[in-house]
């Protein structure tokens, strides 16, 4: 009796202090349990079960049989994951998604979870995806990674609320943009992308207007920094003269290609051969509306030439593997001409809590409203939690996992030597010797001539 009444405590103040380790040990056993025995009830109190076919009615009716019972929809399989648990649920004649994802509400109550959010994944099967604690509250990444999370230009930036995990794929979204608040967490959410790329073959490169207070500590990684945005203009067509000469380079190989019969011809640089593939570059803008602002002449023209780039980069760059992460607090129409334009490639889409509706329509308001409103509604006390959209009109809700300018720190200095110098762009070489020497730095030769 003493055994029980102790285990039950423990598993009290276990919950209380650390849900995650409460759930793994003993609130993942005691939902599952749960789930299965109560499903049926559930599914019929939630409004999720359909009427018997007709003809289980009519032969019930001439066999002189009770009313047969409601069709359930079938549970497939009940999977257990880090933070909850994940239904897979086969939907009745009639049924659609939607009646699942309007009933996620009503599911949370019914099984006692934290967190319940559905979708389709294939023709006629919904994934429930359960939370049984709130994972946001304090982000724990997966210390394993996930089967295929591995890849260069693919890093784990943050939770999901449905506990999975939130990567940043540069291949698949090339060009994004983080906004929010002062004080919400995108220099937190910036050097957690910064720390996981450091380890990978790309080069870095960066432009902070801010001085360079948030770059400049991570230097040793950075194959070129402009902490002024002057030099950033200079930067930005540097970057654009690199992504012509790229561009040559793959032209020369589909010439050299469309000669060899059944011969692949590519049109990025991926299809190149290792030799002549050049580094992926990653480009990471903070606080774009330095660059976007002017009051004298000489400024106009220089912010011209930034957006001109930029705008190129946006539309071109994917191909040439350079790849663009702009942050800011707002990223609207106000910012001047060019600016709704270069938004329209920015394809990723992060909004950190924002101090009106009409900050969170700069992010979302092309693709979701109950993104716009969501992105409103991020608590203060919140900070890295953003909302997400994608194209698609899909959204959700992330935090970022909290890092110290320490951790991006310790992590560039490591990966020193995996920093490319780009010819094109060398004489924006961060000055590291202030801090001590670069680690040798692995030089990577120039796109070949033409
Ligand atoms: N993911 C997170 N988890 C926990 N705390 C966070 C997270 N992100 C940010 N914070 C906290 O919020 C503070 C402000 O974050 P951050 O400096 O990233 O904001 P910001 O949006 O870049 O602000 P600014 O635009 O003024 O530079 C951080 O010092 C940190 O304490």
């Amino acid at each position: 009796m003493l055994a029980v009444v102790l285990v039950v405590a423990g598993a009290g103040v276990l919950r209380w202090r650390c849900p995650a380790w409460f759930w793994m040990t003993f609130g993942v056993l005691y939902a599952a349990v749960r789930v299965r025995v109560r499903y049926a009830s559930v599914m019929d109190a939630c409004d999720l079960t359909v009427a018997a076919s007709r003809f289980r009615l009519t032969v019930a009716r001439w066999l002189g049989w009770s009313v047969p019972r409601q069709r359930l929809p079938r549970l497939l399989w009940i999977k257990p994951t880090r933070t909850g648990l994940r239904l897979g649920v086969r939907m009745c004649p009639g049924q659609d998604a939607f009646d699942f994802s309007a009933a996620t509400d009503r599911l949370r109550h019914a099984f006692g979870m934290y967190q319940v959010t559905s979708r389709e994944t294939k023709s006629g099967t919904v994934e429930i995806a359960m939370t049984g604690y709130d994972v946001l509250k304090r982000v724990q990444m997966p210390v394993r990674r996930e089967r295929g999370a591995r890849g260069v230009l693919r890093v784990a930036v943050a939770l999901c609320e449905d506990g999975s995990v939130h990567y940043r794929d540069y291949r698949q979204v090339p060009h994004a943009i983080t906004l929010g608040a002062s004080g919400s967490g995108k220099s937190v959410t910036q050097r957690r992308v910064i720390k996981e790329l450091a380890a990978q073959r790309v080069a870095l490169v960066g432009v902070d207007c801010k001085n360079g207070v948030e770059l400049a500590p991570l230097a040793r990684r950075f194959s070129a920094l402009a902490d002024d945005a002057d030099a950033a203009a200079d930067l930005l067509e540097a970057l654009v003269v690199r992504m012509e000469a790229i561009y040559q380079v793959i032209r020369r190989e589909q010439r050299v290609s469309a000669d060899v019969p059944d011969a692949e011809i590519t049109a990025d640089i991926w299809g190149l051969p290792e030799h002549l593939r050049p580094v992926p570059v990653v480009l990471t803008i903070d606080e774009i509306a330095e660059l976007a602002l002017y009051t004298t002449a000489a400024e106009k023209k220089r912010r011209e030439r930034s957006v001109v780039a930029l705008v190129r980069l946006a539309q071109l760059g994917r191909a040439a593997g350079i790849f663009l992460d702009i942050y800011g607090q707002r990223f609207g129409s106000e910012l001047g001409d060019g600016i709704t334009m270069l938004r329209a490639q920015l394809t990723g889409r992060m909004s950190h809590r924002v101090n009106d509706e009409s900050s969170s329509k700069m992010a979302f308001g092309d693709i979701s409203p109950h993104a716009v409103f969501a992105a409103t509604q991020i608590r203060n006390d919140r900070p890295g939690m953003a909302v997400v959209g994608y194209s698609s009109g899909e959204w959700t809700r992330i935090r970022a996992a909290n890092t110290s300018l320490r951790e991006a720190v310790t992590a560039c200095n490591k990966h020193a030597d995996l920093t490319p110098v780009l010819p094109e762009l060398a004489r924006f070489r961060p000055d590291v010797d202030a801090g001590g020497p670069v680690a040798a730095a692995a030089v990577e030769s120039a796109p070949a001539p033409v």
